[in-house]
């Protein structure tokens, strides 16, 4: 005997196929056919509130402590549900936090989320505190290394200057790719004279080191311009930064691989 599925498509197979449409039987095989498919769905769905009944029939007959044991299970289980989605938010939001503060290529803080600690440093330092320094470093001839060794070096590069930079700073400092080849360091609590002894130790260590992608002897070195807030011309955090700015061009112009004060 044919199984019913194959039946299903032999019936509808005749029924559609155009050399029976005009046979007397092919009307009564329709009918019969439609009536068959209507009784297969109710039979369907009968079977569908007897399923739904018996369930409730057997959680009626169970104990209060086992209806109480369910409920609480279903409770536990949501719960797990939403400690897992409140994690993946949390770390959702972490992530996006880091990325709004970072420099993708190097890992530093940002341009912008330096320029909010900036404007926070400064408003602390107006209520009373101790000046801070503002040094603006930019690495010399960078350009070349791009042109000799391809920009996937320069970037490579950058990363060391980033990782130096990083491991002469103190806990509090903050440091930022300020620009392409540019870095912008914040020294809390630093005046003029303790961050030029900071800077001029990178500038020594930034001398012996191997730069990763280029030749041995390469030497790479950087220019910086540092300003002290608390003085008559820094009354911003902007005019800080152009202080700092113009000592480093000077120290740009007087030669490279030195470093600058503000007026
Ligand atoms: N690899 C790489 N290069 C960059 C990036 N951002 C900027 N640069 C390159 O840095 C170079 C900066 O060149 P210049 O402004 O002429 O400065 P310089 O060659 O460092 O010379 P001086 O600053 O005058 O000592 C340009 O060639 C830029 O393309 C970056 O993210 N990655």
């Amino acid at each position: 005997m044919a199984k019913p599925a194959d039946l299903d498509d032999t019936i509808r197979a005749l029924l559609a196929d155009p050399q029976w449409q005009g046979h007397p039987l092919h009307q009564a095989l329709d009918g019969l056919y439609s009536l068959y498919c209507d009784h297969t769905e109710q039979l369907e769905r009968m079977t569908r509130i007897s399923d739904r009944y018996q369930k409730a029939e057997h959680d009626r007959g169970m104990s209060y402590a086992g209806r109480h044991e369910q409920q609480m299970k279903r409770l536990a289980r949501l719960l797990r549900i939403s400690d897992r989605y409140q994690q993946s938010l949390q770390q959702l939001n972490e992530e996006l936090r880091q990325q709004s503060e970072q420099d993708e290529l190097t890992g530093l803080y940002n341009r912008r989320y330096m320029q909010a600690r900036l404007r926070d440093e400064l408003a602390r330092q107006q209520r009373g505190g101790r000046p801070f320094c503002v040094v603006l470093g930019d690495v010399d001839h960078f350009k070349r290394i791009n042109d000799a060794a391809g920009h996937e070096a320069g970037d490579l590069v950058l990363q060391q200057v980033a990782d130096l930079l990083l491991s002469r700073l103190r806990q509090t400092d903050y440091c930022a790719r300020w620009g392409g080849e540019e870095f912008l360091l914040l020294l809390p609590m630093t005046e003029a004279v303790e961050a030029d002894m900071l800077v001029r130790d990178v500038m020594q260590k930034m001398a012996g080191m191997h730069i990763t992608g280029m030749p041995d002897g390469t030497v790479l070195s950087m220019s910086f311009g540092i300003a002290q807030s608390g003085l008559p011309a820094a009354v911003s955090v902007e005019a800080l930064i152009a202080q700092a700015d113009a000592a480093m061009y000077a120290a740009k112009h007087a030669g490279r691989n030195q470093l600058s004060h503000a007026d």
